[in-house]
C-alpha cells in the first residue's frame, strides 16, 4: 500500500476522468465478447452476422481509441508525479537537519531517488492496464451473471479457492522481493568500494581478491534470492493458469451436471470465462512488477520519514548586507550519537565568540572535534545544550537559514562544481580580481555562470573552491583546512596575502588550521581539545627569520 500512499498525493487525485475511461475501455471489451457470443448464436443468419461484424469492429475501434488515451493519460500524470518526486526527495535532504541527512547517506539517497524511483516509473503502465483488467474482469461477470448465476458462482468460486492457494505464494514473494532489495543493496555498496579503490587494488592483489571475494559472495546471494523468487513465481503463475482452466472446466463439465442448464448456454457462458483469460494473465503477470514497485516506495517513504524535513521551498538567499558585531556559542554541545551505543563524542560545553572583521584559526588534534565545532557555529549541526547567538541574540529554529546565509564555506571534503549555483553579480570584474589572486587565470576562465573547466589538480581545485565561496559574497568565510593541499609557496601566499587581503575587505575569516608556522596570521587562536576550546594568545612571527623557500608554482 506504501506505493498508493506515493502516487495518492498528486497522481491520483482528480482520478475520475481516468477511471471512467477504465471502465469505458472495459465496457467496450464486453461489447467484444457480447458480439462475438451474438454472433455465435446467430452463425445461421448471414445478415445477423454482418451486422454483429460491424458491431465487433467498431467496438475494437473505440476500445483502441479509449485504451490509448487512458493509457496516455495515466502515464502523463504518473510520470509527472514521479518528477515531482525526484526533485522533492533532494528538497527534503537540503531542508533536512545535516545530521539526519548525513544518517542517510547520499549513496542511498541517490539510490532511492534514482534506480529505485526509476522501478516506480516501469511499473506504472503495467499497473494502470491491470486497473483496466479489474473492470473488464468485474463486467464479464456480471455479464455471465446475466447468462447464468451458478456459472459466476463456480467460476466466482474457482477464482477464490485460486486466490486462497496463491494468498502464501503471494506473501512468499513480497518477502523475498524485500530480502532481494537488500542482497541488490549489499552488492552495489561492494561494486562501489571497488569502483571507488581501483588504483588500491591494482597495487595490492591481496586487497583486489579479497574485494572481488566479497562482490562475489555478494552476487552470488543475490543469485540465489532471485533464483528462490523466480521459483515461486512460477508456482504463483502456473497456479493461477491452473485456476483459470478449472474455473473454464467448471463451467464446461460442472454446470450441465448440477443445473439444467442448456447447452448454447453452457457454451456462451464457457466462452465469456475463456474470454477474461487476458486480463486475468494481466493482473497476474503484472504483480512482480507491482511488487517491486511497492519496495522501492517502501524504501522511498523510509528515507522521507528518516530526513524528517518537509521539501525546501526555492528561494534565493537575501543577500550579504547584514549588520552583525558578533557570532557566539555559550555553553553550547553537541553529541555525535555513534553507532549502537558506541563512539559516541560530544563537543562542548564550549564558549568563544567571533568578532565581526576577525581573523580566528580553530587548531587542534585530529578528532578533536574543530569540524564538529565549525558546524556547530555554521548552525548545520544543531546545539543541543547552550546557545548559538548573534549579537548576544539567541538564533531559534526560525532563524537558523538566515543565520547560515552570513557564511561562505568551503569543507575539507569540498565538491567543486562547474556551475557557481552560489555566486552573486558576476559583472564587476571581481571574478577576474580572484583568478589573479589564486593564480588560477592562466587554467580557467569564467564563462556566464560556470567555471571553464574543474578538470585541475586537487590543490587547484580548492583553489577555485575558494573562489566560489567568495563569490558568494558572505561576510563570513569558514574553511575546513583549506591550505592543506598547497604548496609551500601558495600556503604561504594564502596566510601572509591573501588572508589579510580578505581582512582588509571586511571578510571574517573562520579557519580550521594545522599550519602553525602560521598560526600568528590570525587575531584569535581557539585550540580545541577533546571537545572542549582553549583561547590561546596569538604572537607575531619573530623578525629577522628568513621565510622558507617558496617559489611561484610554474604551471
Ligand atoms: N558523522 C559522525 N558520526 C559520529 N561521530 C563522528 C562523526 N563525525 C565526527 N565524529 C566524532 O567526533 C569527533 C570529532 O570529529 P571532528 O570531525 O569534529 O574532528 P576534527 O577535529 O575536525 O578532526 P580532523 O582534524 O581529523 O579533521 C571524532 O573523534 C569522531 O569520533
Amino acid at each position: 500500500m506504501d506505493l498508493w500512499r506515493i502516487l495518492r498525493r498528486d497522481a491520483l487525485r482528480n482520478i475520475q476522468p481516468l477511471m471512467l475511461l477504465a471502465v469505458l475501455a472495459a465496457a467496450l471489451n464486453l461489447a467484444l465478447l457480447t458480439s462475438l457470443n451474438d454472433a455465435l448464436l446467430a452463425l445461421d443468419d448471414p445478415e445477423g452476422l454482418q451486422r454483429l461484424l460491424i458491431v465487433f469492429l467498431l467496438s475494437a475501434f473505440l476500445w483502441r481509441i479509449a485504451q490509448g488515451w487512458m493509457m496516455n493519460a495515466a502515464s502523463k500524470r504518473m510520470q509527472a508525479a514521479l518528477a515531482v518526486l525526484r526533485v522533492d526527495l533532494l528538497r527534503r535532504a537540503v531542508a533536512a537537519d545535516l545530521p539526519d541527512a548525513m544518517a542517510v547517506g547520499s549513496s542511498r539517497l541517490a539510490q532511492v531517488a534514482g534506480p529505485e524511483l526509476q522501478l516506480l516509473a516501469q511499473a506504472v503502465p503495467t499497473l494502470v492496464i491491470s486497473f483496466q483488467s479489474v473492470a473488464a474482469i468485474v463486467l464479464c461477470l456480471l455479464y455471465l451473471a446475466t447468462l447464468s448465476g451458478a456459472a459466476v458462482l463456480i467460476v466466482f468460486g474457482f477464482l477464490v479457492t485460486g486466490g486462497i492457494l496463491i494468498g502464501r505464494s503471494v506473501v512468499r514473494l513480497e518477502l523475498m522481493s524485500e530480502t532481494i532489495h537488500e542482497a541488490e543493496g549489499a552488492l552495489s555498496e561492494r561494486s562501489e568500494h571497488i569502483l571507488q579503490t581501483l588504483r588500491e587494488c591494482k597495487l595490492n592483489r591481496r586487497r583486489a581478491a579479497n574485494a572481488l571475494a566479497d562482490a562475489t559472495a555478494c552476487a552470488e546471494s543475490l543469485r540465489k534470492e532471485r533464483h528462490r523468487f523466480g521459483a515461486e513465481y512460477s508456482h504463483y503463475f502456473t497456479i493461477s493458469e491452473l485456476t483459470y482452466y478449472a474455473a473454464l472446466a467448471g463451467i464446461i463439465f460442472l454446470l450441465p451436471a448440477v443445473t439444467n442448464t442448456d447447452i448454447a448456454t453452457v457454451i456462451l457462458a464457457g466462452h465469456a470465462a475463456a474470454f477474461i483469460a487476458y486480463p486475468v494473465i494481466t493482473i497476474v503477470a503484472s504483480y512482480p512488477s507491482y511488487i517491486s514497485a511497492e519496495t522501492a516506495a517502501r524504501s522511498y517513504l523510509a528515507v522521507e520519514a528518516e530526513l524528517k524535513a518537509a521539501p525546501l521551498a526555492v528561494t534565493q538567499g537575501r543577500g550579504t548586507d547584514d549588520a552583525f558585531s558578533t557570532i557566539a556559542l555559550e555553553g553550547a554541545t553537541f553529541r555525535h550519537a555513534g553507532r549502537d551505543g558506541t563512539g559516541s563524542f560530544t563537543v562542548g560545553p564550549v564558549d568563544m565568540t567571533v568578532e565581526r572583521g576577525s581573523v580566528v584559526f580553530i587548531t587542534g588534534h585530529n578528532g578533536a572535534g574543530k569540524s564538529t565545532l565549525i558546524h556547530m557555529l555554521l548552525g548545520l549541526y544543531p546545539v543541543q545544550r547552550g546557545i548559538l547567538s548573534v549579537d548576544g541574540v539567541p538564533v531559534g529554529p526560525d532563524g537558523l537559514t538566515a543565520h547560515r546565509d552570513r557564511f561562505s564555506v568551503v569543507f575539507s571534503d569540498n565538491h567543486v562544481t562547474r556551475q557557481l549555483y552560489g555566486a552573486a553579480a558576476l559583472d564587476d570584474g571581481f571574478a577576474e580580481e580572484l583568478l589573479d589572486l589564486l593564480e588560477m587565470s592562466d587554467k580557467v576562465a569564467i564563462d556566464g555562470r560556470a567555471f571553464t573547466t574543474v578538470d585541475l589538480s586537487q590543490g587547484q581545485k580548492k583553489r577555485l573552491a575558494l573562489i566560489a565561496a567568495l563569490l558568494e559574497r558572505k561576510p563570513v568565510l569558514v574553511l575546513d583546512e583549506w591550505a592543506a593541499d598547497q604548496s609551500p609557496y601558495f600556503r604561504r601566499k594564502f596566510y601572509r596575502e591573501i588572508i589579510p587581503w580578505l581582512k582588509a575587505r571586511g571578510i571574517t575569516v573562520i579557519a580550521v588550521t594545522h599550519d602553525d608556522a602560521y598560526f600568528d596570521a590570525a587575531d584569535v587562536q581557539l585550540q580545541v581539545d577533546r571537545g572542549g576550546i582553549r583561547r590561546l594568545v596569538t604572537t607575531a612571527p619573530p623578525a629577522g627569520i628568513p621565510a622558507p623557500d617558496l617559489l611561484p608554482a610554474s604551471s
